[in-house]
């Protein structure tokens, strides 16, 4: 392994208008600018709920900004005066035509020595390890090429850094406690990416080799190299998920269902027998392999999704039978087509009336299931936030099951499909606004 993640330290969105997604995310989704950067030539705004830290940057319009040769070049550390010469700052440099999800930043001990080994390797560095100050004390960071699309990575050292975020950043508003029950999002649980066909194997290998990330299964049936494999019944899905092993979360509480503070990443191709999907959709629209969709971990669903729905947020939901109906083989038979749901729930111990108005589902782990300690999750998606048909957010709560629910895979998969097509039918991309598919 060439670099030891510590955490995830945020995640960088790339924007047209930083003002209309910041407020998005603060007004709908709860969180609360707590960090801004503002200069001639820079906008960056940070928010947060929990440990799940967004920054808003602006989108560099007209020509491409890029770093210059000279800069690269660059390897030893240049104390502070680096920062002149950046429009934004930790990771959000190269252009991009579209809004997007540009960049995964990771505390790490040592930027250096990380850094140099990554490079070692073949990793390409669009930023070399580079030092920024401000009253508050030092920042060490890089930013090191993905090989998912535009995704970035920038490799950050706060431990010699006292202020609020990070040097350039201003604290914005008063420090509270986040300890609203009426919307508990604690941190990032999964970020998707999708991807190209037949590139999954080599991404992974990429994060096991540089990153010390670990493959897990997301069904027993799956196989090492071809991933987790839906394609039937309309669905053409290859998922294959890892995540990163954390090295230093010592002094981190923990939640019950939180191994450790890691957060899992999941690659999405599609598969062409079933025609065109929502990953070929994103890989369209966003011009690329990217980031589509970040999961928000929350302590309470219902309670969340209530929240976010009354605020102005438009979740995708699964047919009104997947409330009121049961299937009850659609547990042990993995190619059958999904009616409902009902009895899943209520053993489960939930109430579908309280999940069907914000289209919530639920999964049981299925070599869990009638085991005393019933182990599911519940997830609910959102519809894109962004003007193209690209990033999405999704809420999950997890009862015990670590990986992915096959069941929702599947729900989630035919309500989009539902609306992509209702989408194409009225051909006006405004669509997305309007409350399809939504029974609040
Ligand atoms: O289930 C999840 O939350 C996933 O992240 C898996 C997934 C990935 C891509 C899709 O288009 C649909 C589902
Ligand atoms: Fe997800």
């Amino acid at each position: 392994m060439a670099a030891y993640l510590n955490r995830l330290h945020h995640i960088s969105l790339r924007v047209s208008n930083v003002d209309k997604v910041a407020h998005e995310l603060v007004s709908r989704f709860q969180f609360r600018v707590f960090a801004a950067r503002l200069t001639d030539r820079a906008k960056q705004l940070a928010v947060r709920r929990g440990s799940a830290v967004f920054v808003v940057n602006e989108r560099a319009r007209g020509a491409p900004q890029r770093l210059t040769g000279h800069e690269s070049r660059v390897w030893s550390p240049v104390a502070g005066k680096h920062h002149q010469h950046f429009r934004n700052l930790y990771g959000a440099h190269a252009h991009y035509p579209v809004d997007t999800v540009s960049n995964v930043c990771f505390e790490v001990s040592d930027v250096e020595s990380s850094s140099r080994a990554l490079r070692d390797r073949g990793c390409e560095f669009l930023l070399p390890p580079t030092e920024v100050y401000d009253d508050s004390g030092t920042v060490t960071y890089s930013i090191v090429r993905s090989v998912v699309g535009n995704v970035c990575h920038t490799l950050v050292d706060t431990s010699r850094y006292r202020g609020v975020f990070l040097p350039g950043f201003c604290p914005v508003g008063t420090e509270d406690s986040d300890s609203d029950r009426s919307c508990p999002i604690t941190h990032f649980d999964h970020i998707t990416y999708a991807c190209t066909r037949r590139s999954s194997a080599d991404i992974t290998r990429w994060y096991e080799k540089n990153f010390g990330f670990q493959r897990f299964f997301i069904s027993r049936n799956e196989d090492v190299e071809d991933g987790y494999v839906l394609n039937h019944n309309g669905i053409g899905l290859r998922l294959t998920a890892m995540q990163y092993w954390k090295c230093s979360a010592s002094g981190v509480k923990l939640h019950r269902d939180q191994k450790e503070t890691d957060c899992k990443f999941v690659m999405a191709e599609s598969l062409p027998e079933q025609g065109s999907n929502q990953v070929d959709t994103f890989l369209d629209e966003h011009r690329g392999a990217g980031i589509q969709h970040i999961g928000l971990y929350t302590e309470d669903i219902v309670a969340t999704a209530r929240t976010l729905s009354r605020a102005g947020v438009r979740f995708f939901s699964p047919p009104p039978t997947y409330y009121t109906e049961s299937n009850e083989n659609e547990r042990s038979c993995c190619v059958c087509v999904q009616v409902g749901k009902q009895q899943e729930i209520r053993e489960a111990g939930h109430d579908p009336h309280m999940l069907s108005p914000y289209g919530i589902l639920l999964d049981t782990d299925v070599h869990a299931h009638n085991s005393p300690s019933q182990r599911y999750l519940l997830q609910v998606f959102t519809k894109p936030i962004f003007e193209e048909d690209t990033f999405f957010l999704e809420l999950i709560e997890r009862r015990g099951a670590t990986g992915f629910g096959e069941g929702n895979i599947r729900a989630l998969w035919r309500s989009v499909q539902a609306y992509m097509n209702e989408e194409q039918e009225c051909g006006q991309s405004d669509c997305k606004n309007t409350q399809s598919g939504q029974h609040s």
